[in-house]
Order: structure tokens, then sequence, then C-alpha cells
């Protein structure tokens, strides 16, 4: 059997600053599987951005090791193994739908490969849009736009950094909606960072629960919701429950004098 997509073990980083040391990440330690779909959540400067950018190589740990997909994130990254979609949707504005969504294949000289656009656009429901400009979209659909962006390679494992954080509720909403039917239909490997506990327990096949200064892990819930979920799912007793235990972790976690 293979081995799991992302392992990290006592994995920590410190930033030197000019005045004091910052420590993002403390001793973590971390199993994503196949197929997961993991969340990380914390409060603000709890190191869930640097986490998510060592696992893509656009930072390094200061000790510690880390594998994705069995191999150091800088083989990873060159190797395309994960899309990374920022909490902007960051299109190019003179760009078409299309014209942005291919840009990395065109970026690798596969300049000719509307089936795939095509494909990642009707992923993200926005067949019909292909050749609109991202001015002419809000911002849920800019944001879609992003999310088939970085499937251009379809990479088993999708990063995602609060891609929906900009968003009101209602978009978000449908967006968390559609992201869950993605993640089912393409069987990827998600982890994603969000402030929201909702949205956190909504998505996630696993919560990790982070605290800030030093950055480190407190709690991991495996949640076992039903696959096939809906909105409606978030007045049961079973995400309720879920819910006060990811509170009580971040609760346990923080300091308020900060
Ligand atoms: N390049 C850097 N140099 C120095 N300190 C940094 C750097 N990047 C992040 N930090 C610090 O590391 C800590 C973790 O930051 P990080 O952005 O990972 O937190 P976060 O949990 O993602 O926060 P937020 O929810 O606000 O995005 C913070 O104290 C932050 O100020």
């Amino acid at each position: 059997m293979a081995g799991p997509v992302i392992s990290a073990r006592e994995l920590s980083l410190v930033f030197q600053t000019a005045d004091a040391p910052v420590y993002a990440l403390s001793k973590v330690n971390l199993e994503v599987e196949d197929g997961d779909f993991v969340s990380f959540i914390g409060p603000s400067g709890c190191g869930k951005t640097t986490l998510l950018r060592v696992i893509a190589d656009l930072e390094q740990a200061t000790s510690g090791a880390i594998t994705v997909n069995g191999m150091t994130p800088q083989e990873a990254r060159l190797k395309r193994a994960y899309g990374y979609v920022f909490q902007a949707p960051a299109l190019y504005p003179w760009r078409t739908v299309e014209r942005n969504v291919g840009l990395p294949l065109e970026i690798m000289g596969l300049d000719h490969a509307p089936e795939r656009i095509e494909r990642n656009l009707e992923l993200v429901n926005l067949k019909g849009f292909e050749k609109k400009y991202p001015w002419q979209l809000s911002g849920g659909m800019q944001q879609r736009v992003s999310i088939a962006r970085a499937l251009a390679f379809d990479p088993k494992l999708l990063l995602m950094d609060e891609p929906f954080g900009a968003l009101d509720e209602i978009v978000r909403d449908k967006l968390n909606q559609q992201l869950l039917e993605l993640w089912d239909r393409t069987k990827k490997t998600v982890v994603f960072v969000t402030h929201s506990i909702p949205e956190a327990v909504f998505l996630s096949t696993k919560i990790v629960v982070m605290s800030p200064r030093p950055g480190r892990i407190i709690d991991v819930i495996e949640t076992n919701l039903p696959k096939n979920r809906t909105l409606d799912i978030r007045e049961t007793p079973e995400f309720l429950a879920i819910a006060h235990r990811v509170r009580e972790g971040l609760k346990a976690g923080h300091s308020y004098e900060d």
C-alpha cells in the first residue's frame, strides 16, 4: 500500500527577525492520507499558512522531517505534485477565464490543452464563462477560476490557504458545497486553511487544531460525517459535537491577553 500523502515529524520553523526569533512551528507531527480532506484551524499567527507553505516548499523547516508523496517538498514542487490556491484569486485581468486557467500549462509549453481547461472549468461549475474576463465575475467566481487553475496539472494534492475567507457567508456556503462535490468526484487529497469552525467541520475528514506562540498542533479530530452531506448537517448533534470539540481546543490553546 502507498504511504501517506504528507508526513511531518517533529517539524519546527523559527523565523529570525531583527528583534526576536519567531517560533512559527514547534514539533509538528502530522499524517495526511490519500483522499483526506484536512483543515488547519487556529487563531491568527498560529502557523497555519507557514505549515502549508512548508508542505509546498515555499518555506523550509528549521528542523524535523517532512515528505510529500514520499518525496521532499522540493521534489514534489518540481514534479508539480500539488496545486496551490491563495487567499486572493490573483488572476490576470487582461486574460480571459480560459487563458487564466490555461496559464500554468502555457508556461510549460503545453498551450493546446483545451480539453483539460474545459474539464477543470466544468469541475468548478464555470462552463460557459470561458471568454469572460475576471472583472466580469463575482469574487466567488474568481476564486473558482483560481481553483480550476490550480488543477491544471491534475495534481493529487490541493493546498488551499483560506480560499473563501474574503467572501460573504452565503457565497462561502455555496462554494463549500461545490468544493466538497469536487473533492468527492476527483478523489483528491485537500489541505485547507481556515478560521471558520463551521467551514472546517463541514468540509473535513480530519481537523487539525493549532495554537500560537509557539505554533503547534493541540488536537487532531477525525470527523466521520457521511460523504454526501449537505449544509443541513450543520444542525445535527454529530456536527455540533465536533464543532464543540474544535472550540474547546481553540479555547485551551488561546491566551486572551494577546
Ligand atoms: N517571513 C516571515 N518572517 C518573520 N515572521 C514570520 C514570517 N512569516 C510568518 N511569520 C510569523 O510566523 C507566525 C505564523 O504566521 P502564519 O502566517 O503562518 O500564521 P497563520 O496561522 O497563517 O495566521 P493568519 O491566520 O493570520 O494567516 C506569525 O507570528 C507570523 O508573524
